[in-house]
């Protein structure tokens, strides 16, 4: 039995809309579970993202909850969650956001510097490791602009980690990578899930969906379908791709 990481009860997420209301969460109940690849998928639209932030204290929810720890993280306070997502969640979006001005070594080293629980030494002990792991020693004090999509994309995944995050959520992360770069990044998080990094991913991405252990489709506001499978391996790949395609199919994807 695995233990949950973070849970949803009677979440609800409306915005108004033309004088009514557009319930794009409704009244989900949905666990995480620690050590799955987690990954949702539905529609454009049908409120992926929505879900992500809600369940990650980035956005308010309307009704229902969100508990993380035996907390019910929905009534936190800004400052209590903004806490929260520094040191207990990690981010990685479709656009990496990494500061212009600052090598991919700064970058990600600002991050384990603001949290105040990790020594100084041990952050730039971190920062050097995940770099090497990264394929990024070589260009660590380049800026950004000056590597490729793809590697801005890793260093933006390795300051997401950093600070060594219960639950490392994703919104397409490879949304905006060519092929190439897209296996690169999906490699990694395959990697460090298979080290124990629990990660919540929303994509569209068919190839960033065979990475799951656990996919969930998102429709009118319900998780409607579910599909467990095993730890990806590439030898796998075709065989894994007929099953999830199949149950996307199911899902009239
Ligand atoms: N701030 C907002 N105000 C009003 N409506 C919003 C807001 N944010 C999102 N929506 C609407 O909520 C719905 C769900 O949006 P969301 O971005 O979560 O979908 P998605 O499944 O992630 O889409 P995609 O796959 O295209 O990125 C959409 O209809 C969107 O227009």
């Amino acid at each position: 039995m695995k233990d949950i990481i973070l849970s949803a009860r009677g979440l609800c997420k409306s915005y108004a809309h033309n004088g009514g209301q557009n319930h794009i969460l409704n009244h989900i109940d949905l666990d995480i579970y620690k050590g799955d690849f987690t990954v949702v998928m539905g529609a454009s639209g049908s409120g992926k993202s929505t879900l992500l932030y809600t369940m990650s204290g980035m956005d308010s929810a309307t009704a229902g909850k969100v508990i993380y720890q035996g907390n019910t993280i929905t009534e936190f306070k800004e400052d209590k969650l903004a806490k929260l997502r520094q040191g207990d969640f990690g981010f990685v979006f479709q656009q990496m956001h990494l500061v212009s001005n600052l090598s991919l070594f700064e970058n990600v080293a600002v991050t384990g510097y603001l949290n105040k629980n990790i020594p100084g030494a041990e952050v730039g002990k971190r920062v050097k490791e995940l770099l090497e792991k990264m394929g990024l020693t070589p260009m660590s004090k380049r800026l950004p602009s000056q590597v490729s999509g793809g590697e801005q994309q890793r260093a933006a995944i390795a300051r997401a980690v950093v600070n060594r995050p219960d639950l490392l959520f994703a919104d397409e992360p490879t949304g905006a990578l060519n092929r190439k770069n897209t296996i690169e990044v999906l490699n990694l998080l395959t990697e460090l899930n298979k080290e124990g990094q629990s990660i919540l991913m929303v994509t569209h991405d068919m190839k960033a969906a065979l990475r799951a252990t656990r996919l969930l489709y998102l429709e009118d506001g319900k998780i409607t379908g579910e599909l467990t499978l095993p730890p990806y391996q590439p030898l796998e790949e075709k065989s894994r791709e007929t099953q999830v395609d199949a149950w996307l199919s199911s899902m009239e994807w």
